[in-house]
């Protein structure tokens, strides 16, 4: 995780061709995350990981809700939302999970996510109620929250479904020392992924695959290019 430049996320509860898995576990992305925010059962994130499973890429889970837990990822990312009020998505769904698997928790396989998602138009956003009026100064106040109070390894700028602003990103980056900034959201063309990825470690690319498998191949070397710049 500390190496990842560039992500792709594929969603269980959506169909995917065998050519485009394919396409996607062989471009050349440093990791494929398996997660979502509904529909996400046992039994489609098994079938999922099993087809992912035939390729040599790392694969892991992001854990969006209990019933989809599962052993044989290569790892696992716990989100756990900033921006809402409701202490069921910071640390409520995570304690429940704990009471549950406490014993079987691989802890060293854990990163948790420090997410603030800001397109009050995503599934997510209505799931968490999180409010998503903010300005970058908040962000970046968020952003010390989640690297210097909280000290969770990732600080997730999260977009789902809509292309995000770069001030927001920036101001993100302004905030950080030590966790690392994953930015997802909208990329579809060149230009979008070479902004985004001047100012994020990680670029996580997800719409894209399911609607132009071909174009979603492109964002690995626009990513991958673009050196990352940490001041203005
Ligand atoms: C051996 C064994 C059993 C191994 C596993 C052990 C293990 C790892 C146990 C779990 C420990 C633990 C603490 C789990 C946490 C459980 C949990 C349910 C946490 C809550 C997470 C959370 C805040 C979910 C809310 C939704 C969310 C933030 C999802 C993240 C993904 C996301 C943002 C998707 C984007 O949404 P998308 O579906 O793409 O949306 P659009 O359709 O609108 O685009
Ligand atoms: O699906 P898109 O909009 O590419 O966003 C990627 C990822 O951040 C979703 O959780
Ligand atoms: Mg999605």
């Amino acid at each position: 995780m500390q190496k990842w430049r560039h992500v792709f996320k594929l969603d269980p509860n959506r169909k995917l061709s065998d050519l485009a898995l394919k396409m996607v576990c062989t471009s050349g992305t440093d990791a494929v995350i398996i997660g979502g925010t509904d529909g996400i059962t046992f039994e489609n994130t098994f079938a999922l990981l099993q087809r992912v499973k035939q390729y040599p890429i790392h694969c892991v889970q992001e854990i969006s809700n209990h019933s989809a837990v599962m052993p044989g990822f290569d790892g696992y990312l716990i989100p756990s939302v900033l921006n809402t009020e409701q202490a069921y998505w910071i640390k409520g769904a995570h304690f429940e999970a704990i009471q549950k698997y406490g014993h079987l928790i691989p802890w060293q396989q854990i990163a948790l996510q420090g997410y603030v998602i800001l397109n009050p138009d995503a599934k997510v956003s209505r799931l968490t109620k999180c409010d998503t009026q903010l300005t970058p100064q908040d962000i970046t106040a968020y952003a010390q929250l989640c690297d210097q109070l909280f000290r969770i390894p990732i600080f997730y700028l999260e977009y789902s479904g809509t292309y995000g602003k770069v001030e927001m990103l920036k101001a993100a980056r302004k905030g950080l020392k030590q966790s690392r900034l994953f930015y997802g959201g909208g990329i579809t063309t060149e230009e979008q992924a070479k902004d985004m990825a001047a100012w994020a470690d990680t670029i996580v690319v997800g719409n894209l695959i399911y609607y132009h498998v071909e174009r979603a191949m492109n964002t690995v070397k626009w990513v991958k290019e673009t050196p990352l710049r940490k001041g203005e």
